[in-house]
């Protein structure tokens, strides 16, 4: 048989039918929804008098519209967003479809929710119609965002026609040193190959030091791969995707625990696969990283300068940049050091979990807030919120002068009330810096959870690094 890659694999796998040259049928195991993309998809149903396939396999979280303030019963005070909530509720409950709503405990943003409560397993496509669906090739699975149109479509069939992308191999060797995060190494490699470098992609990560990562830290990574413009982004699942799979969905019966271990083994790239591209990085030598600019790939070292715009190639990458340095404020050879920040925010789909809390948590402990600064926390999900209390972290962070939110994605995208107000400069653990993202002329700089502690601790753009932990 021709070796194949991981993702042929998983692309033949599912493969109901070749639709032509170019697309084939593809069956999607998991469909997961929110109450942005999902309400003409619904509407599309309705008028056609269609229904859903498989509502079991769908599954719908409020995420990114519900206010995230410390109030018992949160109320979605905006009316076009307590409309969409609403909808969702009523289309859910009418086609049958599980939903964690407002006010249901587990409530969060999808992409931390669905693995954390065992819905993704190795093997699966996971679509969704958001971007960040890529997050659970964490788990060797196929996740990747679609559109409305397609929604639709999937929920009257569980399908969806595709146009199979091509293979790209990110190895990645050596380990990452202390205090370097999968966050910071995602940023390099987007630093490096661009924030298209990775489009028409589906990239499957190897090497020592992904084999190193917790799947947290490769759930930041894959999450943020769609960033390079990637059409997905896989790991082949090994024991540490066994064991964090098995720990989370405990009902896999024994029954049918060989046949699914024995299946997983399957799933990786058989030697000699064609694979279109390859790159290598070497992860001993990547540092923190920050954005300067206002696009993923403009991004340094925490020791480097903002590019001389004569030393970048004429053309789009030399009149973006310049666009960018106009924006964020920050001068071509500038040290991206030091630069003072008025707002840090901690949360998100790609450092929203309980391992990004405790590395935030480390940084805070036993310090404050700087004077100017406002700070925050938003768990990803009820869950993490929960076990982040338990282990008493969110009294770390309120002792500090951080603000200890509700669940959500809130000023990931400021779609609901957190958001910043003109000229704001914010140190954000999120995954995109554009223009506008956090609030109308708003300042974004991505780093990991570690370097957005430290500049809440010391009010301006710090290496983490340099802070000694403190008992
Ligand atoms: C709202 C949604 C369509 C969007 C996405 O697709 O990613 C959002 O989650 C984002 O992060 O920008
Ligand atoms: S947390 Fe941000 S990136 Fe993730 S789904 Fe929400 S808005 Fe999108």
């Amino acid at each position: 048989m021709t070796p194949r890659t991981l993702y042929r694999k998983l692309v033949d796998a599912h493969t109901v039918a070749q639709l032509d040259e170019h697309n084939v049928l593809l069956f999607c195991d998991l469909h997961l929804m929110n109450e942005y993309t999902s309400p003409q998809a619904f509407a599309g149903l309705y008028e056609q008098g269609r229904t859903v396939a498989m509502p079991g396999q769908n599954v719908a979280v409020v995420s990114h519209i519900i206010p995230t303030h410390p109030t018992a019963i949160r109320v979605i005070a905006d009316a076009p967003s307590a409309l969409q909530a609403t909808n969702l509720k009523k289309n859910c409950e009418h086609f049958g479809i599980p939903l964690f709503d407002t006010n249901h405990p587990l409530q969060g943003i999808e992409h931390v929710v669905a693995p954390e409560l065992g819905m993704i397993r190795p093997g699966m496509v996971v679509i969704c119609g958001d971007s960040h669906t890529t997050t659970y090739g964490a788990l060797g699975a196929l996740g990747f965002g679609i559109g409305t149109t397609e929604v639709e479509h999937v929920l009257a069939t569980q399908t969806l026609a595709y146009r199979p992308a091509r293979d790209m191999h990110i190895r990645v060797d050596g380990l990452l040193p202390t205090g370097v995060t999968a966050k910071d190494l995602v940023l390099a490699i987007i630093g490096r190959i661009g924030a298209q470098g990775a489009r028409g992609f589906v990239v499957e990560f190897s090497g020592t030091a992904i084999n190193a990562l917790s799947i947290e830290a490769r759930f930041t990574l894959c999450n943020m791969t769609v960033e390079a413009g990637s059409r997905g982004a896989l790991i082949a699942p090994d024991q540490t995707a066994v064991d964090y799979v098995l720990a989370h969905a405990p009902d896999i019966g024994a029954e049918h625990l060989s046949a699914a271990l024995a299946e997983w083994q399957t799933l990786r790239t058989d030697d000699g696969a064609a694979l279109d591209v390859t790159h290598v990085f070497d992860a001993a030598s990547i540092a923190p990283h920050v954005t300067w600019g206002t696009s993923p790939d403009q991004v340094l070292p925490i020791d480097g300068r903002v590019p001389r715009l004569a030393d970048l190639p004429e053309g789009p990458v030399r009149s973006s940049a310049q666009r960018a340095m106009h924006y964020t404020g920050l001068p071509e050879d500038a040290a991206i050091e030091g630069t003072p920040v008025q707002h840090v925010f901690i949360g998100s789909c790609t450092n929203g979990r309980m391992e990004d809390l405790r590395a935030a948590a480390a940084v805070v402990r036993g310090r404050q807030v700087a004077p100017g600064v406002r700070a925050m926390v938003v768990p990803g999900s009820g869950a993490v919120k929960a076990a982040a209390e338990a282990e008493g972290l969110d009294r770390v962070f309120i002792n500090a002068g951080f603000e200890w939110r509700k669940p959500g994605c809130s000023m990931c995208l400021a779609m609901n009330d957190d958001v910043l107000a003109d000229g704001v400069r914010c140190a954000s653990t999120t995954n995109r810096n554009f223009e506008g993202r956090q609030g109308r002329g708003a300042i974004t700089h991505l780093m990991s959870p570690a370097m957005a502690a430290a500049a809440a601790v010391t009010g301006r753009i710090t290496d983490a690094r340099q802070l000694e932990t403190l008992p």
